[in-house]
């Protein structure tokens, strides 16, 4: 059964389309990166998941329960880590982990999870005095209570220094191992690269691209480079290179030769320079996360 199924769903305010006939299915256990420039309707799509807004047209299941007819089973096996800091009260930190965990009648130990979200030592300390990346951690270990079969996190690294970051990371890929479905909203693509299994790029309420970041590069017809040192670059070489099927630029720059190809064809290129000359050193990239989210939306903002 796929953890999240949403089906034809758009979604307008007013005059504003905020979505647009979606289609989307996440699989149990999948780390699915949701990403889209501001205002494409990320925030939307996820308050449809909690029945915080209904589509106007269209549904959405979360391991098949209705998340309109019902929201009560979808809520107790989600754990959500909402954009900005509205959910939380002013109570203790360790208190607003005691309701999480009610909320979802599960035992648990509020300290295990300050430690795990690294804020153990301000389990005592009332959450308005929190520093923003205390907030946001608190509210991971909140969406962390009772063990939840999927976790929802809406742009999770909104104020954490590096440290937290990484830690958001390792939490994330520890989750994903013990099976956990993680739907995971993000500007930052970096992060989304480190630990997403398959991505979504929504644009202007539209779903246009679902894939794994391979198969992104890859439909996008992406290139990477080759960079090939060698002691000098043989007669004939640069020729050879630029014949191959998948090349789009080669160039010389002293004795290193820079190719602009297509991932497969990266093995025959290399050859090529160790079957011509002495080869002292090899190099490759691929187009980033980031170039190829500016291609599929545009980058006009
Ligand atoms: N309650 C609302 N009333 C009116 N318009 C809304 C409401 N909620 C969202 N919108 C509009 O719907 C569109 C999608 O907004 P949404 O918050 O889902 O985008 P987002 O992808 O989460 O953006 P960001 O990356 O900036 O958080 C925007 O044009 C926004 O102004």
């Amino acid at each position: 059964m796929a953890a999240i199924e949403i089906s034809g769903v758009s979604k307008r305010f007013g005059d504003v389309t905020a979505l647009q006939n979606l289609d989307l299915t996440v699989e149990e256990g999948e780390v699915f990166g949701f990403l889209g420039p501001n205002g494409a309707g990320k925030s939307t799509t996820i308050d449809i998941l909690l029945d915080h807004v209904r589509p106007t047209v269209g549904s959405a299941q979360v391991f098949g329960h209705d998340t309109q007819a019902a929201s009560v089973p979808v809520r107790e096996r989600t754990g959500v880590l909402p954009e900005g800091y509205g959910a939380l009260g002013r109570m203790t930190g360790r208190t607003h982990l005691e309701f999480a965990l009610q909320a979802k009648r599960a035992e648990g130990d509020p300290q295990a999870i300050l430690d795990r979200v690294g804020i153990a030592e301000a389990g005592d300390r009332r959450v308005e005095d929190y520093s923003k990346g205390m907030k946001q951690r608190l509210m991971l270990g909140m969406a962390l209570a009772g063990d939840p079969d999927l976790l929802i996190l809406d742009e999770p690294t909104t104020g954490l220094d590096p440290n937290g970051a990484r830690r958001m990371r390792q939490i994330v890929q520890a989750e994903a191992d013990r099976g956990t479905t993680v739907f995971f909203s993000s500007h930052i693509l970096e992060q989304v690269e480190a630990v997403c299994d398959r991505v979504g790029i929504l644009n202007q309420g539209e779903l246009v691209a679902v894939d794994t970041i391979d198969g992104l590069r890859e439909a996008a017809g992406a290139t990477g480079q080759l960079h090939v040192t060698m002691s000098s670059i043989p007669d004939g070489l640069v020729e050879t290179i630029e014949q191959r099927g998948g090349v789009t630029s080669v160039a010389v720059e002293g004795t290193t030769l820079a190719v602009g190809c297509e991932n497969a064809a990266k093995g025959a290129i290399v050859a090529d320079c160790y079957e011509a000359g002495t080869v002292e050193n090899v190099e490759t990239s691929e187009t980033s996360l980031e170039d190829l989210f500016v291609s599929y939306t545009g980058g006009e903002n």
